[in-house]
């Protein structure tokens, strides 16, 4: 399925998104859809006894939500939205319907209860098209239901409580969040992953292909507006329902007034996870007059012009530190975040519902808050901070990125343009002054730290006794390998200047084999003895000399049957690809990337035989070889 075309159709349209999930608008804003959030304040009170199936109860309450937000938006005068989306996510288990715990026995409950079975997490969508005809706001409601099917493990009571005192299940149906600890609760997941966390996007994509990619007209069922519906489709609705704004609705299947709000019990079955209602539908994309031939968005390219205000947004939040404030004090207004950063409270207010179209914070009556992704890798204290290394983008990258038509015409680096020094005295800058050295300490310390279990269980370490990182910053990468491997011993060896300033990243709790510290110049001092060299993101910063000064050092002192770990971006063959490696050698350094066979000829080229390569497909991959055995 071309998905680009189908969310393309959504461009020029007002879509708003019901729903304050912070997730529902991460996975929509993941694949470029663009949208207003408007949290529903629907309560979740329909009688869940009064529906046959635990879906249908889903589907309900996420057509409510939608329809409070769509009608909302049309009382109040503002412009009506095109489309508004609702969404509802329901655990069912032994014929129960699990939402999101109210308290943590509420939890305790619901977890005890998943424990060692398999249960069904239903996501019921509702796309509902709007227009206003007069005063009158008119629908069209498309709904459908996923379902994805989940094992849990046993769950000792010591983990049960740990995991609940994490705070993690409080907003999440079922009391899990699959995407982050509650994984580890989960044994099988069979269906829509994207499901369990709030939003079946595949579902969603091909119910969109459906309406605007209409099947040829021969092969469109029509049903009439007045037409009796098909017993396979709508249940009896003589049962006590009088023929009422819903009624109307679920037999016509078509226009609703905005009086038609109140939830009243489902009379219409939604099986097979698609809504009666489609098929009945006018296909929009004529709807408006506009044309099917008109030229489709090319959203890739509309993407990459925004893509440095979207970036500055990032920097510029981080830097000020807002990410760190809505932590600790969030939800709160813009002029609170105004009065905590010291800005002007109208530039505050602009940069936080960037942030919120960007998918980095939420927006609800209360104030900002952070998503959960902004506070694990944006806050300067989360778990996989990536602070450091954002502040290290846009105080220095940037700048130089600023240069990049000069860095082009001339073919060299540009930080006298950018900083007035020359290129040569960069990493004397870096560490003659305590500022920018410890910026670019805790640049390299979050990517390193972030990729650390990557590089570490590429490959199976456990042979090497004994292993030096060259250039190994703050430890991050060697911390990581006592943990994997405990009966190994690691030594970094950095610049005086880098040791001198590990204190503040070394880790809280004291590892039982600490991580030996060494302080030397890889290039001019003599080498630690290790059975294992590492050597990572260290090659593609220098040029061919110095490459050839210290792979013959590092050669000369392995001894044969040890062996050299590289960690980098190892580029395709074609050199194109990954294009996070092709931006960055757009910086000019006098190092570059390379490509597999690239690194192979390199190692090879020093001794080094048995080249493996791994690309792990994160951030950096992994290219493993050992010295060659001397011949007998
Ligand atoms: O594994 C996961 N399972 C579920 C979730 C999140 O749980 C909630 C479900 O609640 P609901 O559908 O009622 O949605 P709300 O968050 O209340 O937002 P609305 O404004 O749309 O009502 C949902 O956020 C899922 O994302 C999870 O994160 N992981």
């Amino acid at each position: 399925m071309a998905l680009n075309p189908v969310l393309g159709k959504l461009v020029s349209k007002r879509v708003v998104l019901a729903s304050a999930s912070p997730r529902r608008q991460e996975i929509l804003t993941n694949v470029g859809l663009r949208f207003e959030v408007v949290p529903s304040w629907f309560k979740e009170t329909l009688e869940k006894s009064s529906f046959a199936a635990p879906y249908e109860y889903a589907v309900e309450t996420a057509k409510q939500k939608a329809l409070e937000v769509a009608n909302r938006m049309h009382v109040k005068h503002l412009r009506t939205p095109d489309i508004v989306i609702g969404a509802d996510t329901i655990v069912s288990v032994d014929e129960q319907i699990l939402e999101k715990p109210v308290d943590k026995q509420d939890a305790y409950r619901m977890l005890s209860r998943l424990s060692g079975k398999e249960h069904s997490v239903f996501t019921g969508v509702a796309i509902i098209h709007c227009s206003s005809k007069g005063n009158q706001l008119e629908t069209e409601i498309t709904d459908f239901y996923e379902e994805t099917k989940v094992k849990f493990s046993d769950l000792s009571e010591e983990l049960l409580w740990e995991y609940i005192h994490s705070g993690e299940p409080m907003d999440k149906a079922g009391g899990y969040g699959i995407q982050a600890l509650g994984g580890m609760l989960v044994e099988y997941v069979h269906g829509d992953f994207l499901n369990v966390v709030g939003f079946p996007l595949n579902h969603f994509c091909k119910k969109l292909a459906e309406l605007y990619y209409p099947p040829p007209k021969h092969t469109v069922q029509h049903i009439k507006h007045d037409s009796i519906p098909s017993v396979d489709t709508f249940e009896n609705l003589s049962d006590g329902e009088s023929e009422s704004s819903n009624f109307t609705e679920h037999k016509g299947a078509k226009k609703l007034n905005s009086s038609s709000m109140c939830p009243s019990r489902p009379v219409y079955n939604c099986e097979n996870s698609s809504s009666v209602r489609t098929d009945s539908m006018v296909p929009l994309g004529n709807q408006n007059g506009a044309s099917e031939s008109a030229a489709k968005l090319p959203s890739k390219i509309v993407d990459l012009m925004d893509g440095f205000k979207a970036s500055k947004a990032l920097f510029v939040a981080s830097k000020l530190k807002v990410f760190d404030y809505l932590k600790t004090k969030g939800p709160l207004k813009a002029v609170d975040v105004a009065n905590e950063v010291g800005t002007s409270v109208c530039g505050t207010e602009r940069l936080l519902d960037a942030c919120v179209a960007l998918g980095l914070l939420e927006k609800t009556s209360q104030g900002y808050s952070n998503t959960d992704s902004a506070n694990t890798y944006l806050t300067s204290d989360g778990e996989y901070s990536l602070h450091g290394y954002i502040i290290h983008s846009n105080d220095h990258l940037w700048p130089l990125f600023t240069n990049l038509e000069s860095a082009v015409r001339e073919g060299s680096r540009q930080n006298h343009r950018a900083f007035g020094r020359k290129a040569e005295d960069l990493f004397k800058d870096y560490y003659h002054s305590q500022e920018v050295k410890q910026r670019f300490m805790a640049a390299m310390h979050s990517i390193a730290h972030l990729t650390a279990r990557d590089v570490a269980t590429a490959f199976d370490l456990s042979q090497f006794k004994s292993t030096c990182d060259l250039g190994g910053c703050t430890g991050a990468l060697a911390h990581e390998l006592i943990q994997i491997y405990p009966n190994m011993k690691v030594t970094v060896f950095d610049l005086p200047e880098v040791i001198a300033n590990i204190s503040y990243f070394q880790p809280s709790e004291q590892c039982a084999a600490p991580v030996t510290f060494l302080s030397g110049d890889f290039f001019k001092d003599n080498l630690p003895e290790a059975d294992l060299y590492i050597l990572s993101r260290i090659l593609h910063d220098w040029p061919d000399e110095r490459i050839h000064v210290l792979l013959s050092k590092i050669s000369a002192v392995c001894k044969p049957g040890s062996a050299l770990l590289v960690a980098e971006i190892v580029l395709d063959e074609q050199k194109t690809h990954p294009a996070r490696a092709v931006l960055q050698s757009l910086s000019m350094t006098e190092g570059k990337q390379r490509s597999g066979s690239e690194y192979k000829q390199l190692l090879e080229k020093y001794g080094f035989t048995d080249v493996q390569i791994k690309i792990t497909g994160t951030l950096l991959d992994a290219v493993l070889c050992f010295k060659k055995n001397l011949s007998p």
